[in-house]
């Protein structure tokens, strides 16, 4: 059933200067970057950067203004069997709430020219083998997502596509589809994954493409990420406080008072703080490195967009 043509392993998607205006609005601007084989892609942004409209025109939806997209080197207009190439969980609400779920992935999988067999396979995936005869319309959201998720993996494609899946759902179904798409990932797929929220891609994303207002504010790996933004302030605590205080603001470090009496330090790190500490004789009682949460460098970055939009309205 499957083309074949993903043999290669090539199954990237590749977005070049992709830009979508809607009249003198642009909305996806000059945005170029490239979902790799075997990891999740958290894609990144505040509400209305152009997130899903990107989703849209990787999945031949919407017509870019300008530029183009590939997946595994081709345009999705010259995909054969497109199910089995990409697949997308867009917006689980569209669903006929009258059909039964497999009623609903048979008539995907006919329509497509797939093996009605794929049916029960996928529903078996996504753990819903025992309510495949019950009407999509009594699902709880968290159903919902998996049905849709069941349909986008009906063809079997290297390339998976999830606009926001976990908002508004409970703390299991967040950690259900987390795991799975890690699971997809781990079996090889390029899976790219919307989310406005820093905190949820910092769990599930081993990639990170972040914009604001269509344009790349970042592209980069999680890892790095993390490093390169993650050299916050240090929580010292010790007996003489001031004492202490005076020193290292001697020694360039930036103090303020922090909780339960004890400083923040900036501009030194732990084991420059713990020398002069030693070196004065203040015993230390606490020297803990302080994270800034992602949540907070995401906000950062994104800041400038967010406010042009509030402006803009
Ligand atoms: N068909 C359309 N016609 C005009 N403007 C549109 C259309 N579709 C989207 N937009 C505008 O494009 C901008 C980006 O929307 P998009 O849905 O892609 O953002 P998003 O990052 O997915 O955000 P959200 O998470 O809020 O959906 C928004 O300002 C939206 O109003």
């Amino acid at each position: 059933m499957s083309s074949g043509s993903h043999a290669s392993g090539m199954t990237t998607i590749e977005v070049r200067e992709l830009t979508k205006r809607y009249g003198s609005d642009t909305v996806v601007d000059e945005l170029s970057f490239t979902v790799e084989p075997g990891h999740v892609t958290g894609f990144l942004g505040p509400n209305g950067a152009g997130k899903s409209t990107t989703m849209r025109m990787i999945l031949g939806l919407a017509p870019p203004s300008h530029g183009s997209v590939r997946v595994g080197g081709r345009a999705y207009g010259q995909l054969a069997v497109p199910l089995t190439e990409v697949g997308a969980l867009l917006d689980a609400g569209a669903l006929h709430p009258g059909r039964r779920a497999e009623d609903h992935l048979l008539a995907i999988a006919l329509s497509n020219g797939l093996a009605r067999g794929r049916v029960a396979e996928v529903l078996g995936m996504v753990g819903l083998e025992k309510v495949a005869r019950r009407r999509a319309g009594t699902f709880s959201l968290g159903m919902r997502q998996r049905l849709g998720i069941a349909a986008a993996l009906l063809g079997d494609p290297q390339v998976l596509i999830f606009d926001e899946p976990v908002n508004g759902l409970d703390p299991e179904g967040i950690r259900w589809i987390r795991d799975f798409m890690r699971t997809l990932a781990a079996e090889g797929r390029s899976v790219l994954c919307s989310s406005h929220l820093m905190s949820e891609m910092a769990l599930t994303a081993d990639h990170l493409v972040v914009i604001g207002r269509g344009r790349l504010i970042a592209d980069t790996s999680m890892s790095e990420f993390t490093r390169s933004n993650g050299q916050g302030t240090v929580l010292v605590r010790a007996e003489y406080c001031d004492e202490l205080a005076r020193h290292l603001t001697a020694a360039g470090g930036e103090v303020r008072s922090g909780p339960e009496r004890s400083l923040i330090v900036s501009g030194l790190d732990s084991t420059e703080i713990g020398r002069l500490a030693s070196f004065h004789g203040v015993a230390l009682v606490e020297l803990t490195p302080q994270t800034p949460s992602l949540e907070d460098v995401f906000m950062e970055l994104t800041r400038d967009s967010v406010e042009y939009e509030g402006a803009a309205a």
